[in-house]
């Protein structure tokens, strides 16, 4: 195995395959993610898109290859030559340096606003309560709701959920954000409060992975863009690049039902 760079947010994908049962899904999928960068994932439905964000952050256990972060193996140790798998406790620890947003906001619905962001820290990371409180009324700020704190999940939209599960990764202080189709459950008219919550992160150099069917975001903020097709990228580059001049003929059939 090659020695792997050691920055900060750094995403290494090497030569991953992944099956479910005898339907190889990840056909050797290698990607490099820089600190501070926004790589957004394209491709058709079934493409692989969100079992490769899964297989990153080891939600998924790959087949073959490795994901690397900041040069730390993810979910395995090497002893020799030899990998082991992380114990449950180390994998928890390292997974806390990835934040995950789902389709679905996942919010404890017992929980406040407030609450749900901080429970992980207090309970995953064993931060002091009051501390992480103060952090957590900034960051549902800077998502847009200071006012909404000790409002419950059914008291909110989807869009204003979703914003609460964003401001409860960033809790996390995570090295990268990965996202898996943020505003696909979204009534459409809910979709733009959460996407420019996402471009404006984009912008502060926040690592982050998004899977997203939105073409407009991705222009918008993607420092580069991947597109997958059949379990394999195909194609990346910037948004011009990718957008304005596909180079590969089934990005160019994607584009041309998208755009
Ligand atoms: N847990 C699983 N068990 C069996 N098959 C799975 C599982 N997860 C994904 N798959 C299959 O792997 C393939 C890729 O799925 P994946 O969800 O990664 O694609 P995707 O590009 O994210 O699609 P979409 O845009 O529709 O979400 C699909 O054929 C899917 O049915």
């Amino acid at each position: 195995m090659t020695a792997v760079d050691a920055r900060p947010g750094r995403v290494e994908v090497h030569g991953v395959h992944k099956s479910f049962g005898a339907h190889e899904v990840l056909h050797g999928v290698d990607l490099v993610v820089e600190p501070g960068s926004v790589t957004v994932v394209l491709g058709p439905s079934g493409s692989g898109k969100s079992t490769l964000l899964r297989s990153i952050n080891h939600l998924e256990t790959v087949d073959r290859g490795y994901v690397a972060l900041d040069g730390e193996l993810v979910g395995y140790r090497r002893r020799g030559d030899v990998l082991h798998e992380l114990k449950e406790r180390e994998l928890l620890r390292q997974r806390t340096r990835f934040g995950f947003v789902f389709q679905s906001f996942n919010l404890f619905p017992h929980l406040t606003a407030l609450e749900n962001v901080v429970e992980a820290p207090v309970s995953a990371q064993g931060r002091n309560r009051r501390e992480v409180e103060a952090e957590a009324r900034e960051l549902l700020a800077r998502v847009g709701l200071a006012d909404k704190a000790g409002a419950h999940p059914r008291q909110l939209s989807g869009g204003q959920q979703q914003r609460v599960a964003i401001a409860r990764a960033l809790a996390m202080k995570p090295a990268v954000l990965l996202f898996d189709e943020p505003t696909s459950a979204l009534d459409p008219e809910l979709v733009g409060e959460v996407l420019s919550v996402i471009t404006d992160l984009a912008r502060t150099g926040t690592t982050m992975i998004v899977v997203t069917h939105e073409i407009g975001f991705a222009r918008q903020a993607a420092d580069r863009i991947v597109f997958m097709d059949e379990g394999r990228i195909v194609e990346q580059g910037t948004p011009a690049q990718v957008l304005d001049d596909p180079q590969h003929e089934r990005t160019k059939a994607f584009l041309a039902k998208v755009l």
